[in-house]
């Protein structure tokens, strides 16, 4: 209770709340316009540099320090009673909406419609940016490659299942960069459409990953039902509601896209089930203050080869968040690691221990620097 007892009526309080829309109704053209400013701006500067013949030919209106910073600030200051990240994910709007007012951004995303994927575009790029589904991991790489769109979205690990390997392995041959991260707590639910009894089920359709999240729950539940990888988790959801006999393991966005009906919830057999998405575009992102790097190295093979790789950043002090390897393919028996850790391509400290891998190694790809996820 308030320090003074609030005596409005409700009358009162709707007129205060209406009043309070309008204003921040009106904050809200103020900002859009703020940010059409900062458009004109960008494309002045840009056709400056043009004029200049120097190298801008492009303008980058979308800028993901800056957002990540607008962000962190609103959860630092948020004083209640909505939570820190309740604000947040308003403000995620507006955002996203002030930058549609030039030019929505096109994100290509792992399809089709009603995948993880798809919810992890949405919660970072907001409802404003427009979501194109593909129907493979290389295929977002070569939408964003060839300019087709902005930005991709793709899944890189679970924290139940481990890495995505075809992602790693599309990084080393591409010349993309990591934009930003996207964390999404992961529910399975099992689907089928509409009045299926239990009994005429003959099949249960998954992308794999989701089949292994659910390993436990199937072998006790279902464990003499016929378990089919499928591409995605949207589409067997969208099995599920044209074949007779399939039920699928999909989240709320397919059951809800495909009309499905819910035969059991949270399916998933560890709670904290969370998978990992990454932004990749073509540019890299100056620092925000709180970043991530991720780099590709492959070592000689020879004694000690990955601790020599591990030691700078040991001696530098800073926090490995990942490292996992993969078959170099051009070797047998070589490896390539896939390294994350805190800091910036731009932080000298950071900097230096690069420095120090060139040494050692025989590749070293940075695949870029990035705001950790605010969201
Ligand atoms: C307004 C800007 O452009 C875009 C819109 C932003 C916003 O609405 O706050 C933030 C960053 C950019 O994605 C800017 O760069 O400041």
């Amino acid at each position: 209770m308030a320090e003074h007892e609030d005596k409005r009526t409700l009358d009162e309080v709707r007129a205060d709340i209406d009043a309070i829309d309008r204003e921040v109704q009106e904050l809200i053209s103020r900002r859009a316009e703020c940010a059409q400013r900062v458009a004109a701006i960008k494309l002045a500067e840009v056709q400056a540099a043009l004029e200049a013949g120097e190298g801008e030919t492009e303008v980058v209106y979308y800028r993901p320090e800056r957002e990540a910073q607008v962000l962190r600030r609103i959860i630092e200051r948020n004083r209640g009673p909505l939570a820190g990240e309740t604000v947040a994910h308003i403000f995620r709007e507006v955002m996203s909406a002030c930058l549609a007012l030039e030019k929505p951004l096109q994100v290509a995303y792992l399809g089709p419609e009603g995948t993880f994927t798809q919810t992890a575009a949405i919660k970072h790029f907001g409802h404003a940016a427009i979501c194109v589904p593909r129907a493979t991991i290389d295929s977002v790489f070569d939408q964003v490659e060839s300019g087709e769109c902005n930005y991709g979205v793709v899944p890189v690990e679970n924290s139940t299942e481990g890495m995505v390997s075809h992602t790693l392995d599309n990084f080393m041959d591409s010349g993309l960069k990591i934009a930003g991260e996207v964390e999404l707590a992961i529910a399975h639910h099992l689907l089928a459409a509409a009045h299926t009894p239990r009994e005429k089920i003959t099949r249960i359709c998954a992308h794999q990953q989701a089949l292994a999240q659910c390993r436990n729950w199937l072998d006790r539940h279902w464990p003499d039902i016929e378990r089919v990888a499928v591409s995605s988790n949207g589409e067997a959801a969208r099995m599920a509601a044209q074949t007779p006999g399939v039920a699928a393991i999909a989240g709320e966005t397919a059951a809800e896209l495909y009309g499905l009906e819910t035969l059991a919830e949270h399916i998933e057999d560890y709670a904290d089930n969370t998978t990992r998405f990454l932004i990749i575009g073509r540019d890299e992102v100056p620092p925000s203050g709180r970043d991530k790097t991720s780099i590709i190295v492959s070592s000689r093979n020879k004694p000690g080869a990955l601790f020599l790789l591990l030691d700078p950043f040991r001696k530098a002090g800073v926090s490995l968040t990942r490292i996992d390897t993969r078959p170099s393919r051009t070797e047998k028996w070589a490896y390539v690691f896939f390294i994350e850790f805190e800091g910036h391509l731009q932080d000298p400290n950071i900097a230096a221990i690069i420095a120090e891998l060139e040494e050692q190694s025989i590749l070293l790809k940075p695949l870029g620097s990035y705001p950790r996820a605010v969201l």
